[in-house]
């Protein structure tokens, strides 16, 4: 039987470039000198995360903490699951950011390094937030379903992060991002999309992307879904329109603040299903992963994960 106090860490060790794997001894000695028991595990490559966390809530763990970037937190969200299930009602998550974006803790005002987390498990405050789920086909063919807690987007953010992802982002997130989306957006071209929010047609036409968000940034710090709330039961849905890359490159500064829904072809709605197909192959992301392409369609699970939040 585990007791209830004790963590399991779940650690990638190749997050934030590497550096995790370098730092972690140093952050479990600062755990334990506050009197946390901590058991963890290192990640050995992609998709393990969520091997990790199924694992480890079977054997009683309850308390879980992601220790690396977004792509982390997805694995470990996607471990809470099982046959679309939770594998335990009443498991945690406490998010230690240690990646080189951290665009969901953003939405959490979560501060970064380990004494910000020390401070987050001393306080104890807890909070239950919606989780996304997509179901989408793999490369090949094959359905598939993931499950979310940030942003998923559909045309030029899954182009952008297939190529991200397959760089080195010693620049850091944001500088990595903004050079592979420059890239992105030369050699993109828009898409025909139809989208349904809640069984109606929306949006259809050719469209540059959607984003389908539950928090508010992507791509190291873009505010795409200003007005989104990680649990209202809902997603903000973010559609930009047919824009030329001169039109994109122009507003990525108002993207990254969040003044970019007033610029005329974008637009906001939202809803708790959403469906997209396009003509031609579009590329899926999430949270930062490119698993599949379209048809896709997302439902939200309302206040289903607690974590621990400031
Ligand atoms: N041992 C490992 N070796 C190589 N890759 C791994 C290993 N463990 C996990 N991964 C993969 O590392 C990828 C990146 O992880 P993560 O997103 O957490 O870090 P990051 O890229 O530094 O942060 P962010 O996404 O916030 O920018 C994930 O796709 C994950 O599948």
């Amino acid at each position: 039987m585990i007791n209830n106090d004790v963590w399991f860490a779940v650690v990638n060790p190749q997050s934030a470039n590497g550096c995790t794997r370098k730092r972690w001894p140093k952050f479990l000695q600062r755990l334990e000198q506050e009197g946390y028991t901590v058991d963890f595990a290192y990640t050995l490559g992609p998709g393990d995360a969520t091997s990790i966390t199924r694992r480890v809530l079977h054997e009683g763990y309850t308390r879980i903490i992601s220790v690396g970037g977004d792509g982390t937190i997805n694995e470990v969200v996607n471990g809470f699951f099982i046959d679309g299930c939770l594998i335990n009602p009443d498991a945690e998550l406490a998010l230690f950011s240690h990646g080189t974006g951290g665009d969901f803790v953003r939405s959490l005002s979560i501060s970064r390094g380990i004494e910000g987390f020390i401070e987050i498990l001393k306080k104890g405050r807890k909070r239950t937030i919606d989780v996304g789920e997509v179901q989408f086909l793999d490369d090949h063919g094959q359905p598939r379903n993931r499950y979310f807690l940030n942003v998923a987007d559909i045309g030029l953010g899954g182009e952008t992060v297939n190529r991200v992802n397959r760089q080195s982002k010693l620049l850091g997130g944001k500088i990595s991002f903004l050079i592979g989306t420059m890239v992105s957006i030369f050699r993109y071209r828009n898409k025909t999309m139809r989208c349904k929010i809640d069984d109606k047609y929306c949006i259809e036409g050719r469209l540059n992307s959607i984003m389908v968000a539950n928090g508010r940034y992507i791509g190291g710090g873009m505010m795409i879904a200003p007005n989104a709330e990680i649990d209202d039961g809902l997603f903000d849905v973010i559609s930009l329109g047919d824009f030329s890359a001169w039109m994109l490159l122009r507003n990525i500064p108002k993207i990254y603040k969040g003044e970019h829904l007033k610029i005329p072809g974008v637009s906001e709605q939202r809803g708790g299903s959403v469906s997209i197909t396009t003509a031609e192959k579009a590329l899926l992301d999430i949270d930062g992963e490119q698993p599949g392409q379209t048809p896709v369609k997302f439902t939200i699970h309302p206040k289903s994960l607690c974590i621990w939040d400031v």
